[in-house]
């Protein structure tokens, strides 16, 4: 039997609601068995000052992820040493399994402005399909994609939420309860994560 697998990769600096909603809509229309949640070990294309430890980031994920039983948390990305990069990830993912999965890598909207730019982008098509989500301010549109036969482009409900805004409204005392999953919010407020001055 063949897994149609779903990979969420993301910095999740935290992981938020809209991470889950993605991954839930991405799993529901495109038949997925599985979404495994990937935090970034080292995303390069972010300047690293601005970025929260792995582990923590990788702690968050394993709690949003917990009550769905198609969910899992993976520290492949952060247990590789060096920039991490897609194609790394795809390539291992194949190396486990073979024939037997079919990979679906799920993104925002945004990506697809600057996926040409990631490391050896002209392979990743050969890899995975490619599904990318609706994101409020960008275009879902495959006009300049150099992976179009290999892309869905999916409509989501739209909810302007991001890692950003979660980060800054810590830092402001402002609450995040229904942004996040309870536990993600009782995490950042137990280690202290995101409160001013705390980068
Ligand atoms: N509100 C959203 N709508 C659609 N896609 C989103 C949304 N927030 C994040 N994503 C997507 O989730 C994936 C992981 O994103 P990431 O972990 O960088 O979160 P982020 O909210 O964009 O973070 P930051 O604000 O720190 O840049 C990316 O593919 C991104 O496009
Ligand atoms: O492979 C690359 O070069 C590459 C460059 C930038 C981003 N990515 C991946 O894209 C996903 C979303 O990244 P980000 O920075 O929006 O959190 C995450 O899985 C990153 O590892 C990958």
């Amino acid at each position: 039997m063949t897994v149609r697998l779903g990979i969420m990769g993301g910095t999740f600096d935290p992981i938020h609601n809209v991470h889950l909603l993605k991954a839930s809509e991405a799993a529901h229309r495109l038949g997925l068995d599985e979404v495994v949640f990937i935090p970034a070990g080292s995303p390069w294309q972010k300047d690293p000052r601005g970025v929260s430890d792995a582990e923590e980031r990788y702690a968050m994920t394993k709690l949003a992820v917990a009550p769905d039983p198609r969910f899992s948390a993976s520290r492949m990305e952060i247990d590789r040493a060096g920039p991490t990069y897609t194609v790394d990830t795809l390539r291992e993912l194949r190396r486990l399994y073979g024939h037997r999965a079919r990979l679906y890598f799920i993104a925002g909207a945004d990506v697809l402005g600057s996926i040409g730019t990631w490391h050896e982008a002209w392979s990743l098509k050969e890899l995975a399909h490619f599904v990318f989500c609706s994101r409020q301010g960008y275009e879902l549109a495959d006009g300049a994609l150099p992976l179009r036969d290999r892309v869905t482009l999916l409509h989501v409900p739209v909810w302007e939420i991001s890692s950003t805004v979660i980060r800054r409204r810590v830092s402001r005392g402002q609450p995040i309860r229904y942004l996040v999953p309870d536990p993600v919010a009782d995490h950042i407020v137990r280690r202290g994560l995101y409160r001013a001055g705390a980068h």
